[in-house]
């Protein structure tokens, strides 16, 4: 695949864009990787996700495809060849859209809430809901996997991308509030694969450093006070 047939519209920071590139890691596919700094948006970008006028967008050729999901479900289709991101069994990937969507519906807000949150109270609540979602996908972890290495079993696949892609973001919110909730404790196999995740050749190469990531976080903190305190005049 010519490398000008597939560009991806992203940005380092962005766990959604993540996925994608994951999974063109995979698929040991070329690519155009152009970064994105949304402040403010390019021409590119505008035209090709008019409708959410958001990252990730995969254009293949002339064709944009947009929402990190949809992208991966794309590319596991297209390239055929490579291993395979979601399972052959109907069931099976039933199963692993479903989980994918919770990760979505569950844990990304209530990482940006923590995040956000300008009280104590309202931290501890989404807190509280990132422990529940930790708990419950170390059950999953452990039904799901039958002792191999991935939710997909012994590679990557959908929930695996889904999940870890929110890894380093977690961490962002360890190291700021000063509370660790990927524990051994409680979620021994989702430490243990969030381990093998990060060293896999598909995720090391394009996992950002939680350092980098804590500084842009604290910019995007600033930005949501200030059109909090705008929206309150
Ligand atoms: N549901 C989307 C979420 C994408 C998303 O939220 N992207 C963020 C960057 S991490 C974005 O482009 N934000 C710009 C904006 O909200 O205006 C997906 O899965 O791709």
């Amino acid at each position: 695949m010519a490398k000008n047939e597939l560009k991806l519209l992203g940005g380092w920071f962005s766990p959604f864009a993540l996925r994608v590139e994951i999974a063109l890691n995979i698929k040991s596919l070329n690519y155009e990787n152009i970064e994105e700094t949304l402040n403010p948006k390019s021409d590119l970008l505008l035209q090709s996700n008019p409708v959410y006028k958001k990252i990730p967008v995969l254009i293949h050729g002339d064709k944009p495809i947009s929402e990190s999901g949809i992208i991966v479900q794309y590319i596991d289709e297209v390239w055929t060849n490579a291993p395979s991101i979601l399972p052959t069994n109907a069931y099976d990937r039933a199963n692993t859209r479903f989980w994918a969507s919770y990760i979505d519906d569950k844990l990304f807000p209530s990482l940006r809430n923590i995040l956000a949150a300008e009280d104590e109270e309202a931290k501890k609540t989404n807190f509280i809901q990132v422990e529940e979602v930790l708990e419950r996908m170390e059950e999953v972890f452990n039904k799901h996997s039958e002792g191999k290495a991935y939710f997909g079993g012994d590679k990557i696949g959908f929930i695996d991308i889904a999940f870890g892609s929110t890894l380093r973001w977690l961490s962002v919110i360890e190291n700021m509030s000063g509370k660790k909730v990927l524990v051994e404790a409680k979620t021994p196999s989702l430490v243990k694969w969030a381990e093998t995740f990060a060293a896999d050749p598909a995720v090391k190469g394009v996992f950002p450093e939680t350092d980098k990531l804590i500084e842009f976080a604290k910019v995007l903190q600033q930005r949501w006070a200030s059109a909090a305190a705008a929206a309150a005049k």
